[in-house]
């Protein structure tokens, strides 16, 4: 790909919890058509940084920018309804209502409640319809097609981790933030889960929080490596792992087999 669209840019961004510099002057760009893996060991900073991004968490310092607006300091919701979603590694799936009404609910949050209007009902008919279209979209996307009067509490967890990513794209964000998608998967699920991301990747801007390294090298464009709130390399897949320093700091045993798998 020749010309990136960048639709997400953070610089200098920084995170302190008290003396603690959770992020530490961090650079990220997210493209269209790419896949962003951030990798790093427990207490990196890669969940504070997604919160940064979101705005679940105001930034200490450094500046956001998405699609041509600056939204430092602008909340999540705002951020939502400029097109930049993200999933939890908590679900937030209501488990006694089905997988239809999970997403339907979802894709609801986007509207507005519209000030008194004496044609109130026909903007909220078509309302209506807009919802369920986007609903039904995202259902599709995610690949839940068949399991749509599924109670989400008796879907396997492949399929609640789907409908997280539905409920997600049922907000039609263009920017996507994902938190460990492949968290706690089978192998059948986690390869079904890395066919839905590439899917996604070329509609979206990808940001992806994973530690499963078979996946990420399967899947991500670029990759960053952060320890102790800093970035320690930001590269394409290949020339990090070539470094030594990452070598060194995390993904040593890991990177070695790969390489030495293909000679
Ligand atoms: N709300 C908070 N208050 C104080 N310290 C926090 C808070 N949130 C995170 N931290 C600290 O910030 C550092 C980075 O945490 P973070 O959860 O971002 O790391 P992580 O890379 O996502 O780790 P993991 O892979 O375990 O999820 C850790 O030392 C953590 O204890």
């Amino acid at each position: 790909m020749s010309e990136r669209q960048t639709l997400l840019s953070a610089r200098q961004l920084t995170k302190r919890f008290g003396g603690l510099a959770a992020v530490n002057d961090v650079n990220v760009d997210l493209w269209l058509g790419h896949i962003h893996a951030v990798i790093g060991p427990n207490g990196a900073g890669k969940s504070t940084l997604t919160n940064l991004l979101s705005g679940d968490l105001p930034s200490t310092s450094g500046s956001i920018t998405l699609d041509g607006h600056d939204i430092t300091g602008w909340s999540p919701e705002k951020i939502s309804r400029h097109r930049l979603g993200r999933s939890y590694q908590k679900t937030n799936i209501f488990h006694t209502f089905s997988v239809w009404d999970n997403v339907r609910l979802a894709a609801q949050s986007r509207v507005q409640p519209s000030p008194f209007n004496p044609l109130g009902w026909l903007r909220e008919a078509s309302q209506l319809k807009a919802v369920n279209e986007r609903a039904e979209r995202a259902i599709e996307l995610a690949g839940l097609q068949g399991r749509r009067q599924t109670m989400a509490g008796a879907a396997s967890h492949g399929e609640q981790r789907q409908l997280e990513i539905a409920m997600t794209l049922a907000t039609e964000p263009v920017v996507l933030l994902l938190d460990e998608p492949l968290a706690g998967m089978g192998v059948a699920e986690a390869e079904s889960m890395v066919q839905l991301l590439l899917r996604l990747k070329k509609d979206h801007a990808m940001m992806l929080v994973e530690h499963d390294i078979d996946a990420i090298f399967t899947l991500a464009d670029h990759l960053t490596v952060m320890v102790n709130g800093q970035v320690i390399a930001s590269d394409t897949p290949a020339v990090v792992r070539a470094n030594p320093s990452v070598q060194a700091a995390y993904l040593g045993e890991e990177v070695s087999e790969e390489v030495g798998e293909g000679h």
